[in-house]
């Protein structure tokens, strides 16, 4: 396993959870799962979805995880999202180690993380009208002004307020993706968690959609944990990536480090099976265009996705 830098060592502040740059500190976590009976026989397998994992997601940093099938992603996101428990190791965000938390005391820590998933139309109730599902997480947190904070951040995606009376079926697929956008960033979270959020998506809305999630990292300062199978897609959105393998962390470092030297077999592996021109060309114009989305709000949204 290889660390370019923000090594959670043991003994440390950042192994404690202490520092106060780091977001989010996975802290030596390993999560198992008993996997179904193969025979009626002998004890049920043990799957190790996560094998002694340790990293720390700087603060305000867009931090990728990336990996193949199976890897591990997705039970590391359901672990920092507080919707599961890892079998031992600490998950500490913001300073809190929320892995022994029970859910009353886990709740101010769930205010503060809002979650974007791959299948938008799976994620959005399709009876609630669309400003009631960006309303929603801010009704569940008893917040006031909520017509007004709806219609803002429906327009901070790129949708007009008029939207708020329509149902997710009338929307396309990038649509709703700007409008699960909105309802995560609506209640202001501190750490955003995008789980395959522009998997689905052909390739002009996805790009749409990454600069839009790009902007607004920087307009509305969350921390953002960006997982995918697509190393291309991590590069154009992340400042530092992680690469998971089989339930391990490989190598983690910022997004110039692992992709310009990697360090490990598997990761110049991965990079490998990324298209030469692909790579080229999101190293130089996208991360190009990505920088100059992060000057505040000067591009506008009329792209129809
Ligand atoms: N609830 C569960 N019960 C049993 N096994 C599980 C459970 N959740 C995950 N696993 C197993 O843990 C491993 C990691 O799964 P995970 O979904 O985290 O991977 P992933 O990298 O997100 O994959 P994908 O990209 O296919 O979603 C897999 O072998 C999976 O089958």
């Amino acid at each position: 396993m290889t660390h370019h830098s923000f090594v959670p060592e043991e003994g440390t502040t950042e192994s404690t959870g202490g520092a106060t740059d780091a977001a989010i500190v996975i802290d030596h976590v390993s999560r198992e799962f008993r996997s179904r009976r193969s025979s009626l026989f002998g004890p049920a397998p043990v799957v190790h979805a996560l094998s002694d994992v340790s990293l720390v997601v700087p603060r305000r940093s867009r931090f990728g995880i990336v990996g193949e099938s199976g890897s591990g992603k997705t039970t590391l996101v359901r672990l920092i999202a507080a919707l599961d428990r890892p079998s031992s190791g600490r998950v500490v965000i913001d300073g809190t180690d929320i892995s022994t938390l029970t859910d009353r005391q886990l709740r101010p820590t769930r205010k503060r993380l809002q979650l974007v998933f791959q299948d938008p139309m799976g994620s959005l109730n399709p009876r609630m009208r669309i400003g009631e599902i960006v309303g929603e997480p801010l009704q569940v947190q008893g917040a006031s002004g909520i017509a007004d904070r709806v219609a803002a951040v429906l327009e901070q995606v790129g949708m007009p307020a008029s939207v708020m009376n329509r149902y997710p079926h009338q929307f396309s697929g990038g649509q709703r993706q700007r409008i699960s956008i909105a309802r995560a960033i609506a209640p202001r979270p501190a750490i955003l968690l995008a789980d395959e959020a522009v998997s689905a998506l052909d390739v002009t809305i996805r790009a749409q959609i990454l600069q839009l999630l790009d902007e607004l990292a920087t307009v509305e300062d969350f921390t953002m944990v960006f997982v995918s199978h697509d190393l291309s897609v991590i590069q154009r959105v992340c400042d530092r990536v992680a690469v998971l393998h089989r339930g391990k962390l490989v190598e983690t470092g910022t997004i110039d480090e692992v992709y310009g030297s990697p360090q490990e077999e598997y990761t110049r592996e991965l990079l490998g099976a990324v298209p030469t021109l692909e790579r080229g060309l999101a190293s130089a114009l996208e991360r190009q265009a990505c920088k100059a989305a992060r000057e505040p709000w000067a591009s506008n949204h009329s792209d129809g996705a």
